[in-house]
């Protein structure tokens, strides 16, 4: 059975345009996923409705079999600990009035002190933070600091220690990098691909950048106009059987 299993799913927002049309994919366990596609095709208004901050119109929202979509807030609520996100803009993300370590213990505290923990151990709350810290190649020093306080790529690493701190399964990118310069791009993918590896979690890499989903990801989709037009093993990027729009993005990416 997939961790993650999206089948059929259609979207619309109150002005009556369709923006997610028949979406389907699955996740396996330590996968990461690629979604690529222009500005406007729906790619976050996917990982609103995969992180239940939108509902969906129909289809299914399964996780490890069991339906997400229909469930309420408190229904719900045991399954915030498996699905995290990091999003776009690290500044949005984080609470600029709370220190860094009070923004990484948060998560843990939501769920009441219980996540089960594999990889980090919560003996203090200094020790957690430092462990946290530490896995996104950070100094312990930094725990005592505001936001405002940090660079771009500092803030982004800090929003995938929170991210990764409860240890979920899968964990939502929505343009986790395109707010950073180039050079902390490439460190935060890679960052990205180490914890992949080194925590077994999943990833829905989404992204206008093909050559950062082509990095990141296993399989790849592509979305134009709310619908995934085609997907490949990433081996499969350069074949003639791509659809002209992928050849379009492969184009543009040479
Ligand atoms: N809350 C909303 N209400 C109405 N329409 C919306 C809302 N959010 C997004 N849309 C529209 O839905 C479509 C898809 O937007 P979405 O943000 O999902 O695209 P995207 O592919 O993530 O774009 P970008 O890469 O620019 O973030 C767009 O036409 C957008 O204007």
């Amino acid at each position: 059975m997939s961790l993650l299993g999206v089948n059929h799913v259609y979207k619309k927002y109150d002005n009556g345009a369709a923006v997610l049309q028949d979406v389907s994919f699955t996740i396996e366990k330590g996968q990461c996923v690629g979604l690529v596609g222009e500005s406007g095709c729906g790619k976050s208004t996917l990982a609103r409705c995969l992180l239940r901050i939108e509902p969906i119109d129909e289809g299914t929202i399964l996780f490890e079999g069991i339906p997400l979509h229909n469930k309420n807030e408190r229904s719900l609520k045991p399954y915030r600990k498996h699905i995290q996100a990091v999003l776009q803009n690290p500044s949005a993300s984080l609470n600029p009035k709370l220190k860094i370590k009070d923004s990484l213990l948060d998560p843990y505290l939501q769920l009441g002190g219980q996540a089960a923990m594999k990889h980090f151990r919560y003996t203090n709350s200094k020790d957690f933070v430092a462990q946290l810290l530490d896995a996104v190649e950070l100094p312990a020093s930094l725990a005592d600091r505001y936001p405002h306080e940090l660079s771009g790529g500092q803030k982004q690493r800090v929003t995938i220690a929170r991210a990764i701190s409860i240890e979920p399964d899968i964990i939502i990118l929505d343009e986790p990098t395109s707010s950073l310069d180039v050079l902390s791009q490439a460190a935060v993918l890679r960052l990205l691909d180490a914890l992949r590896v080194q925590l077994g979690t999943s990833y829905l890499f989404i992204s206008h950048d093909l050559s950062a989903v082509y990095s990141m990801s296993k399989t790849i989709m592509v979305m134009r106009d709310g619908a995934i037009v085609d997907r490949f093993e990433k081996d499969g990027l350069f074949s003639k059987e791509r659809h002209p729009y992928t050849r379009e993005l492969v184009a543009m990416f040479d």
